[in-house]
């Protein structure tokens, strides 16, 4: 079956103890992507991520892997993913080359197979150099780079990571980041679920925010910043004479309000495309301006408008 999606999620719902925790999901994620889902604590990603995953079984819903359902076929739909986050198992008395080995022969690669993926991860995920102590020696962020390298022993086109990062430090953060960006490089898709709103931003190539059980939106970053209201556009123009032209033409151009505040302009711009043709304007005019700022909405922004009053 030829599909352009990776994931599909229909109408997942799940209760605990007439709880209703995800509440009637469906999204689909595109191949090729880093979908994030993005939640506070307690909305219900995990839930999610394991109802996708067949670690859970939801109460109605469904979803499909690469096409195939994972209800009806879930070894198959099982074999296509790997998923790393608040589950892995791996060892903590072994050193993670005797880790790598043994997943290895257990995902049923041959004696001198699982020798060559090893070797291969260590390297991959710089872990030549610890390959042999005990994990219990670990870092944080070598334990969850081990951790992924396992999930990617046979090579899955798809990885489901369960907030990645979440007690990193900054360094190791972003070297987490890399890899997840290497992977998509690689023809991977990624779906992860993160609390952090610049995670999202940074490796989200689309996000679905996540309440209290339910999909409130989804979109690209910057759509749902967008959403918000736009860039704000700040500048002041250093003529008194020139003001009234300069605010003139802010509102021919972007058509919304234009604030004054004795010679500083504040411009929202619903997109940011808008920017430039009224720059243009200005100068055209020979109207000199300074202090220019472009100030975009974050993602903090979005989610506190999304989920405002529902908390
Ligand atoms: N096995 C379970 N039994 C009862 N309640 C559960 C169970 N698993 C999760 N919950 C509840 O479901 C809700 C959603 O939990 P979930 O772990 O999916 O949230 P999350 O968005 O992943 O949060 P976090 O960022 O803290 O991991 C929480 O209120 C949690 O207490």
């Amino acid at each position: 079956m030829k599909t352009s999606n990776a994931v599909e999620v229909r109408n997942l719902t799940k209760t605990f103890n007439n709880n209703i925790v995800v509440n009637n999901v469906s999204f689909d994620v595109k191949k090729g992507e880093v979908f994030g889902l993005l939640g506070p604590n307690g909305a219900g990603k995990t839930t999610t991520l394991r109802m996708m995953t067949t670690l859970l079984k939801a109460d109605s819903g469904s979803v499909k892997i690469f096409g195939h359902d994972t209800r009806k076929e879930g070894r198959l739909s099982r074999s296509m993913f790997g998923l790393t986050g608040q589950y892995a198992s791996v060892d903590e008395d072994i050193s993670s080359r005797e880790n790598l080995m043994i997943f290895s022969r257990l995902n049923g690669l041959s004696r001198t197979d699982s020798k060559k993926r090893t070797v291969e991860l260590l390297e991959e995920f710089s872990l030549v150099d610890s390959a042999d102590k005990a994990l219990k020696n670990f870092s944080g962020g070598m334990r969850r780079r081990l951790d992924l390298a396992v999930s990617l022993i046979t090579r899955p086109k798809l990885i489901f990571l369960d907030e990645p990062t979440t007690g990193l430090d900054p360094r190791t953060r972003s070297q987490m980041w890399e890899t997840v960006r290497n992977l998509v490089a690689n023809g991977s898709t990624v779906v992860l679920t993160t609390q952090y709103l610049d995670e999202a931003d940074q490796l989200a190539d689309r996000v679905a925010v996540i309440d209290h059980g339910k999909l409130v939106k989804i979109g690209t970053p910057s759509e749902l910043k967008e959403q918000v209201g736009g860039t704000n556009l700040n500048f002041t123009v250093n003529k008194l004479d020139q003001v009234n032209t300069a605010v003139k033409l802010a509102k021919e151009q972007t058509g919304t309000l234009v604030n004054l505040t004795n010679q500083q302009i504040n411009v929202k711009l619903a997109k940011i495309d808008q920017l430039t043709p009224l720059l243009v304007d200005l100068k055209k005019s020979k109207i000199s301006i300074s202090n220019l700022t472009v100030q975009e909405p974050s993602l903090d922004d979005v989610f506190m408008k999304l989920t405002v009053g529902k908390n």
